[in-house]
C-alpha cells in the first residue's frame, strides 16, 4: 500500500516550523498568574536561593481550568522551568527529593494530556519556548540560569530546528518519489537534504558566539539533568507528591529529544545498534506523541534506501551518499561541542563543584563520547557501495 505523502497537520508537523509549535502562547491567563511570575523569574528566585520556599508557599491551581494546546503546553513549560529550580537550588547535595503536590499534581496532569514527561524536555525548552521581536530575531520565552548565554542555548537550539523545517518538503517528497521509483527527482530531493543538513550545521556553529563553556557547564546544565539511576545525586528518582509514593525516574532534557536526526534516519533508513536505538527510542517518549508516531512511519515505510540500492544509478547513489555524508558531517561537529561544552569542562580542576554528581553523565545521562561517536559511525556505514552502476538518464 502507498502511503506517502503523509498529511503533515495530523502528525502535528508544518512545512513552515517543523516540530517547533506554532506561535507558542507567551504567559497563561490570571488564574494562573503565580506560575507565568515564577517561571518568569526562576533564575532569579534560584541565585537568591529563595525559589524552593515560594513555591512551598504556592496554592494548588486546577490544570483543567488550561483551555486548548498551546495553554497545556505553556504550563508544561512554566511548571518544568519551575521544578527544575525547586529540585537542584541547592546543588547537588541538597537536591529536593520531594515536590509538592501544587507542582506535583498539576504539572504530571498537564504532562499525561499531552502525553510527554513531567520533565523539563526538549519539546518545552526549545519548541514551546519561542516568539520574535520587532526586529523579527528569535527569542525565548523562559529561561533557565545562565542570562543571556541560557537563551543563547535555547534559541540557537531552536534556529537548528527550524533549519531542518526548511528541508521538510524535501525530505517528504523523498518519500514519495522513492515509493514511486522517480529516480530523477529522488536525486534532487536528497540534494536538497544534504544542503538542509548543511544549514542545520551553520545553524548549529553559532553556539560559540554566545554561549560560553564556563557557564553551560557550572551555571545551565544542573538545570537539564534528570533524576534516578547509578551516579545521580537522586538514584532512586523524586516523589511526586499527590500522584504516586514511589520516587518517579527521568531522563534530563537533551536535544537527543529532538525529532530532527530521527526523522533524518528515519527518512534514510540509518539503522543503529540495539543499545543505541533503545536510547534512541527512549528519547522519543520524551517527544509530542504525535512527533513520535511520524518518525516510527517513517521508519517503518521509507523506501528510500531501497529505491536507492534497486536503481544501481551512480548520480542517485552518490546523492544518498552525500546525504549520509552531511550527516555524519553534523554528528562530527556535535562531537567537538560535546567535547568542548562537557568533556572539558569537566576536567577543570575549577569547575563548579555544587553538582559534582552530574559531573561525568551527559545531558541525558549517557556515556558520552563512545556513544555519539557510533552514531556517527553508523551513519557512515549505511553507504551504499554499488560497482553496478549503470549511466543515468539524463
Ligand atoms: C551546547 C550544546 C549541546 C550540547 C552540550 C549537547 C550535548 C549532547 C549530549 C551529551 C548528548 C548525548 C545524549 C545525552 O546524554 O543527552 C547529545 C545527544 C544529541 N544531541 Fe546534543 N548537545 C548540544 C546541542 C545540540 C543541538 C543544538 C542539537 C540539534 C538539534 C543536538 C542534537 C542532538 C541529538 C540528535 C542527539 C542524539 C544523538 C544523535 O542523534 O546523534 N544537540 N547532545
Amino acid at each position: 500500500m502507498d502511503i506517502f505523502p503523509l498529511d503533515l497537520n495530523a502528525f502535528k508537523v508544518s512545512e513552515e516550523y517543523g516540530f517547533m509549535l506554532i506561535k507558542p502562547l507567551k504567559v497563561l491567563p490570571d488564574y494562573f498568574s503565580e506560575w507565568n511570575t515564577l517561571a518568569q523569574n526562576m533564575a532569579e528566585l534560584v541565585q537568591q536561593k529563595t525559589l524552593r520556599g515560594a513555591v512551598d508557599k504556592m496554592a494548588l491551581f486546577d490544570h483543567h481550568r488550561l483551555q486548548g494546546y498551546r495553554e497545556l503546553r505553556l504550563a508544561h513549560l512554566q511548571l518544568s522551568i519551575i521544578a527544575s529550580g525547586y529540585i537542584w537550588q541547592e546543588g547537588d547535595s541538597g537536591a529536593a527529593k520531594v515536590l509538592p503536590a501544587c507542582l506535583a499534581v498539576p504539572w504530571h496532569g498537564v504532562s499525561m494530556l499531552l502525553g510527554i514527561q513531567p520533565v523539563l524536555c526538549h519539546p518545552s525548552l526549545v519548541l514551546a519556548n519561542w516568539t520574535v521581536d520587532d526586529q523579527g530575531v528569535l527569542q525565548s520565552l523562559y529561561n533557565l540560569p545562565g542570562g543571556d548565554h541560557a537563551e543563547w542555548f535555547v534559541t540557537v537550539t531552536a534556529q537548528v530546528e527550524l533549519a531542518f523545517a526548511k528541508g521538510l518538503k524535501a525530505l517528504m517528497q523523498a518519500l514519495t518519489h522513492a515509493q514511486n521509483r522517480n529516480v530523477d527527482a529522488l536525486v534532487i530531493d536528497l540534494q536538497n537534504i544534504k544542503h538542509t543538513v548543511q544549514e542545520m550545521k551553520k545553524a548549529f556553529s553559532k553556539m560559540h558566539e554566545k554561549l560560553s563553556a564556563e557557564t553551560f557547564y557550572d551555571v545551565l546544565r544542573p538545570f537539564l539533568s534528570g533524576w534516578g539511576g547509578d551516579g545521580s545525586p537522586l538514584p532512586d528518582g523524586v516523589v511526586y507528591t499527590g500522584i504516586s509514593d514511589e520516587p518517579l525516574q527521568m531522563t534530563g532534557g537533551s536535544a537527543a529529544q529532538s525529532s530532527t536526526l530521527q526523522c533524518i534516519d528515519a527518512v534514510l533508513r540509518v539503522r543503529h545498534g540495539p543499545e543505541i536505538r533503545s536510547f534512541l527510542e527512549n528519547m522519543r517518549n520524551y517527544m509530542p506523541p504525535a512527533h513520535k508516531e511520524f518518525i516510527e512511519t517513517i521508519e517503518e515505510h521509507s523506501q528510500v534506501k531501497l529505491a536507492v540500492a534497486e536503481s544501481h544509478d551512480q548520480q542517485l547513489t552518490a546523492a544518498y551518499n552525500e546525504c549520509l555524508e552531511s550527516v555524519v558531517d553534523f554528528r562530527s561537529y556535535h562531537v567537538q561541542i560535546v567535547t568542548k561544552y562537557i568533556v572539558l569542562m569537566a576536567n577543570r580542576e575549577t569547575r563548579n563543584k555544587d553538582y559534582e554528581a552530574l559531573a561525568t553523565r551527559g545531558t541525558g545521562g549517557s556515556s558520552i563520547l563512545p556513544f555519539l561517536k557510533s552514531l556517527r559511525s553508523t551513519t557512515s556505514e549505511t553507504r551504499i557501495n554499488d560497482n553496478k552502476y549503470s549511466e543515468h538518464k539524463s
